[in-house]
């Protein structure tokens, strides 16, 4: 069928195309199945939705394709039924268990990019393999297969270093003060980060609130080139497309399967050029490697796969057994991370981490000489240099470098939780805190989360507040308020645990 473009102005956070109930039924086309639309220059596709929005003759296209490829109004395109693509066949054959063979990781990844693989069909890929999980092989093959269905950054300064968390921890605002350090050193670092998956605030998440973090990869190569950082959102690019498309599956399923998350992480490295890379691996119970014997082992693949790439990797376990800091959610983090990189005090958990992590990156770049890079690190963070560098990498994104912790909102709608009884904080539960900030409307509510008023191991009274939640609207924090109930989020036990006796 012959159709005339209409530009709509609706996003939908797919690509769906418009079509008149009269020509559906012509060309008996159901909603939501798969289109293709062609025009001399390009095929894309779309899922079909059926509206009288449209005339007899026109199809709609949303904001959503738009973006992605520009069509002028009134163009003549012709439309088709698209039918079943290939590539569902090797997602079934995960889902049975199956290895893949390359060429079929190739399909299916490029049937993500092309938006014919449906959010169905991707959900069932990220549950299959969270599932079934995939060996070294796949595993190589998928990351290769999601950096060259997109663009590669070519960055005129060598070495380039990179650090990259698989995330999962709660509070982990961490690289927002690893990569000024690291910067400030003379080293050059073009971070990448996903939003949220499986937490309640991503690094791009909490670098969003101090300045932008959405650029093309022309942007980012004229910022890094100047003052050789950036903290940007990786899915803004053309980078690994497939990344961001798979990341919106899992974080709607809050899992991050394994094979993904290594061929997530690296593929965006690989696309950046990055030589040397730092992954941080936060282990510790209710965050997504729970023991370090799973940890090692993932650090193992990570280094393996690294060396399949070409770039060298290094790895740290790092403690994960409760929340980075004191607060949980986008303002809440950057406020901390911005209060510390100021001052160069700050939270123990979250100064040790961030000049620990900085100081091997200063040690592999060779700025550090070997058992010093720690120290080199608190130095750059205590001297006020991380903190300019962070100024000139908030000016160079768009945003006020002269921001103060004061001046970021914070969600007013506030409740906090005291100590029923008193004695010791013996537990923090990772995934209670996730779901509590979650509720209250982190991460799309920049200023909802968590501030914790205690740590664990710190002794507290009866009536002591333990943390306090903040939303943006009263319904969102009663919805928090209504998990904090239903969970424990903070354990309080006396010395003595169980009296047991008369056995
Ligand atoms: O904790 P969850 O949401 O599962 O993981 C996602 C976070 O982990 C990584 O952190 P970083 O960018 O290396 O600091 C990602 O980029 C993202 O910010
Ligand atoms: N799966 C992922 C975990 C952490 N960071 C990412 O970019 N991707």
């Amino acid at each position: 069928m012959r159709a005339k473009v209409k530009i709509l102005d609706v996003e939908t956070g797919r690509f769906m195309v418009v079509i008149n109930e009269e020509d559906a039924k012509k060309a008996k086309l159901h909603p939501e199945d798969l289109i293709k639309i062609e025009t001399a220059k390009r095929t894309i596709y779309g899922d079909v939705v059926i509206s009288n929005m449209v005339q007899p003759g026109e199809i709609g296209v949303t904001k959503d394709i738009m973006r992605a490829y520009s069509f002028s109004e009134g163009e003549m395109v012709n439309v088709v039924p698209a039918g079943t693509p290939e590539s569902v066949r090797y997602v079934k054959k995960k889902m049975n268990g199956q290895k893949l063979k390359k060429v079929e990781i190739e399909a299916i990844v490029k049937d993500i990019v092309d938006r014919k693989l449906r959010d169905i069909e991707i959900s069932s890929f990220v549950t299959s393999l969270e599932i079934n999980g995939l060996d070294m092989d796949e595993i190589a093959w998928l990351t290769m297969a999601m950096a060259e269905t997109g663009d590669m950054l070519d960055i005129d300064r060598k070495p380039i270093m990179d650090v990259h968390s698989i995330g999962g921890v709660p509070g982990n605002k961490t690289n927002v003060l690893v990569v000024p350090i690291v910067a400030a050193a003379g080293l050059t670092i073009p971070k990448t980060s996903s939003r949220a998956i499986t937490s309640a605030a991503g690094t791009a998440d909490v670098v969003e609130v101090l300045a932008p973090v959405t650029f093309s990869l022309d942007e980012i190569k004229r910022i890094v080139e100047k003052i050789g950082a950036c903290l940007v959102w990786g899915g803004a690019l053309n980078l690994a497309p497939a990344d961001d498309l798979t990341i919106k599956a899992e974080r709607a399923l809050s899992i991050d399967p394994r094979g993904l998350m290594l061929a997530s992480i690296m593929s965006k490295k690989y696309a950046m050029g990055s030589q040397y890379v730092l992954i941080d691996i936060p282990t510790g119970e209710g965050v997504k490697v729970e023991t370090i014997e799973e940890a090692r082992s993932l650090a193992k693949d990570f280094i393996e796969l690294g060396k399949r790439l070409g770039q060298y990797v290094e790895t740290a376990i790092t403690y994960g057994g409760q929340p980075i800091g004191h607060t949980v959610g986008p303002a809440l983090e950057a406020k901390e991370a911005l209060e510390t990189i100021m001052t160069g005090k700050g939270p123990g958990s979250l100064v040790e981490k961030a000049t620990g992590l900085a100081g091997i990156l200063l040690e592999m770049g060779g700025v550090a000489p070997a058992g010093m890079g720690k120290k080199m690190a608190k130095e750059i963070l205590e001297s006020g240099k991380a903190y300019e560098k962070l100024k000139e990498i908030i000016a160079e994104q768009g945003g006020d470098p002269n921001i103060k912790p004061e001046d970021i909102p914070i969600g007013d709608k506030t409740y906090t939780f005291v100590a029923q009884t008193s004695g010791y904080v013996t537990k923090i539960d990772n995934k209670a805190i996730t779901t509590i900030a979650r509720a209250a409307g982190a991460p799309e509510d920049k200023g909802a989360g968590i501030l914790l008023h205690v740590k664990v191991g710190e002794k507290v009274r009866e009536g002591d507040p333990l943390f306090t939640i903040h939303a943006e609207s009263e319904v969102r924090l009663d919805q928090a308020i209504i998990q904090a109930r239903r969970m424990e989020p903070i354990r309080i036990e006396g010395m003595v645990l169980q009296r047991i006796g008369n056995i």
